[in-house]
């Protein structure tokens, strides 16, 4: 709760015809409705706003016409005859305003008072005031996919977007994407970076996969980091990303934001909110393949992401379809999955707590992290032993790997809760933003009963980790890898346990139109398809940022979010 500190400025002015005091300081603009009489009034309590000045959004000059006052944008406001022939001159100030289901909207307030002085050294004030917040941006390099989602990027963004930025005096230089990883080439190659505070993406998960695939690459360049290889520490990317939610998912937007509302991140970017989020690598081979910030999936994820990508013609509505599929199909598969359980860290996967605004847990473990990787890198200064990568002993890994064999129906890890509309508390519920960690979630095979119980569960308040074939671990890194890519050894023991299927699965690899299960699945890597099945996953702790602030804990009494009820 903010409290108002120093005040700038205090003045009676009007609202609505009603005497006011106004008051600004630093931190808060408060405007308290005048009693009319001084005698209390159990059953007229004094009407009294504020706002944070970090959630203003921009102060505007009614201009005086004719008798009459005119606003900024040309439109005629007739305040003068409505407020009384003695109030002259009038300022708007629009602030964010909180609606249900985190939704912020844009309201606005117009303050009259006969004096244009004062009513001149109030708009300058709250001008300074914002100006002085150095976390706002002023330029942003905007990237629309017109064809994400339901093909509405393009009029979202000029219709709902682009009017706000406007008005809070942000320019921008805007691309409208001409083929898939137009955006990416564009960040990792030619965009100036150095001319913007900001990149915005309006699209999905997908297009903002391009975005951070783009400006993780450039840092790694920019700051001689070789982004290829599975050891390096990379480079923390400076410049912020909004999201502007325009996809079939939008799981990203929903999970550090709350709600998937275009309006809603726009207020987000201008008050130059930041949240720092984990991203991983994923390698094949000490082979670079991608990076992920939500989902990695095998199994059910996977599948339902393959079968979804030839139906893009349904839309967002492919999911359903898809994932109704995949779960008739019932199909398992096999590997090992050896990963570094996250030590030292505040928080399990089965935590009642959520990460949240400010979460502390991910203070706490963004610390630890930065603390590690420091030791770490002088550790390696004054060590010029070279240690092969598999047994590599860093201080992630003094803790020791695990390993885990069996048929899995899903192999699931989850950087953030991956919470969606779909899923309203996510997959992991209790994954932290920027912690540093991924919850890796093994579903065993089990009936098909048992598996559409585990998948409800994420739909409704009952745990989804409660269940006898399902497990779930905190971890800094694992990898996978699927069965029939086994060393010899490995297979000759499995054919003593298995010796049947085994048979069987070689046999379908090759023949596939069989019908019986597939050997392999595909990572399905925030929405896009990888061509490996084995692979070796690491968290980078608060790789990125974006312009949002984590899901905002909801006020239980609205007094108490009130500075003037105190
Ligand atoms: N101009 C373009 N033409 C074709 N494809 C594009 C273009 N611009 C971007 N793409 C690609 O479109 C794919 C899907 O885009 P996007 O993520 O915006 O929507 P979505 O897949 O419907 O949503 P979600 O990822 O949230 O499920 C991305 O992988 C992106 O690389
Ligand atoms: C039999 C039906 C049971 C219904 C169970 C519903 C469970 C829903 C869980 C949803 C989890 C979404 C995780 C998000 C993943 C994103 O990185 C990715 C890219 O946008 N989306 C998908 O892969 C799209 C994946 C969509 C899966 C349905
Ligand atoms: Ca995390």
């Amino acid at each position: 709760m903010e409290r108002p500190g120093r005040l700038l400025l205090q003045s009676e002015l009007r609202v609505r015809n009603a005497a006011y005091d106004v008051s600004l300081s630093r931190s808060l603009l408060t405007w308290k409705r005048r009693a009319a009489s001084p005698v209390y009034h159990p059953f007229r309590p004094s009407v009294c706003h504020s706002v944070p000045v970090s959630e203003i959004i921009s102060v505007r000059e009614e201009e005086e016409e004719n008798g009459s006052r005119q606003r900024d944008d040309g439109s005629w406001k007739k305040i003068r005859e409505r407020e009384g022939k003695d109030c002259r001159q009038a300022f708007t100030v629009l602030y964010v305003e909180r609606c249900q289901q985190h939704r912020w909207r844009c309201a606005e307030v117009t303050f009259t008072c006969s004096d244009e002085t004062v009513c001149q050294h109030w708009v300058s004030s709250i001008r300074e005031q914002l100006a002085s917040n150095t976390s706002r941006p002023k330029h942003l390099l905007v990237y629309i996919n017109p064809y994400g989602g339901k093909h509405q990027g393009k009029r979202i963004y000029e219709q709902k977007v682009a009017p706000l930025f406007t008005q809070a005096g942000i320019s921008t230089s805007v691309i409208v994407t001409e083929y898939a990883n137009h955006a990416r080439d564009h960040l990792k190659m030619e965009a100036e970076l150095k001319k913007f505070d900001g990149v915005v993406c309006v699209g999905g998960d997908g297009m903002f996969s391009e975005i951070i695939h783009g400006l993780i690459w450039r840092t790694q360049i920019d700051c001689g980091v070789d982004p290829n290889s599975p050891e390096e520490a990379l480079s923390p990317c400076s410049l912020r990303i909004g999201i502007i939610p325009a996809g079939s998912t939008d799981c990203i937007c929903f999970a550090t934001v709350g709600t998937n509302d275009p309006v809603t991140s726009a207020l987000h970017i201008i008050v130059g909110d930041s949240q720092p989020l984990d991203v991983c690598s994923v390698h094949h081979n000490n082979m670079f393949l991608r990076y992920s910030v939500s989902l990695l999936g095998y199994g059910f994820y996977g599948d339902v992401l393959s079968d979804s990508e030839r139906k893009r013609w349904m839309g967002p509505a492919r999911y359903d379809f898809s994932g109704v599929k995949m779960f008739l199909t019932h199909h398992y598969y096999e590997g090992t999955v050896s990963y570094l359980p996250a030590r030292g860290i505040i928080g399990t996967p089965r935590d009642a707590t959520r990460c949240r605004s400010g979460c502390v847990i991910c203070q706490h473990n963004g610390q630890l992290n930065s603390e590690r990787s420091e030791k770490y890198e002088m550790d390696e200064a004054s060590d010029s032993v070279s240690i092969h990568p598999w047994l590599f002993c860093s201080p992630e890994s003094s803790g020791e790997w695990r390993t885990i064999r069996g048929k899995f129906l899903a192999i699931n890890a989850a950087s953030m809760s991956c919470a969606c509309p779909r899923s309203p508390k996510g997959l992991s519920p209790a994954a932290h933003l920027a912690d540093g960690t991924t919850d890796l979630i093994l579903v065993r095979k089990c009936s098909r009963f048992n598996f559409l119980r585990h998948l409800l569960r994420h739909t409704s308040k009952d745990d989804q980790f409660d269940l006898t074939f399902v497990e779930v671990h905190r971890v800094r890194r694992f990898r996978f890898m699927p069965r029939h890519c086994q060393s010899d050894s490995d297979l000759e023991l499995d054919l003593h346990e298995n010796s049947k299927r085994q048979i069987f699965s070689q046999i379908c690899k090759d023949h596939p139109a069989c019908g019986c299960a597939p050997a392999y699945s595909s990572w399905n890597c925030d929405g896009e398809i990888l061509t490996h099945t084995a692979i070796d996953v690491r968290v980078h702790c608060q790789l990125i940022k974006l312009f949002a602030r984590g899901i905002e804990e909801l006020p239980v009494f609205e007094d108490l979010t009130n500075p003037c009820a105190i």
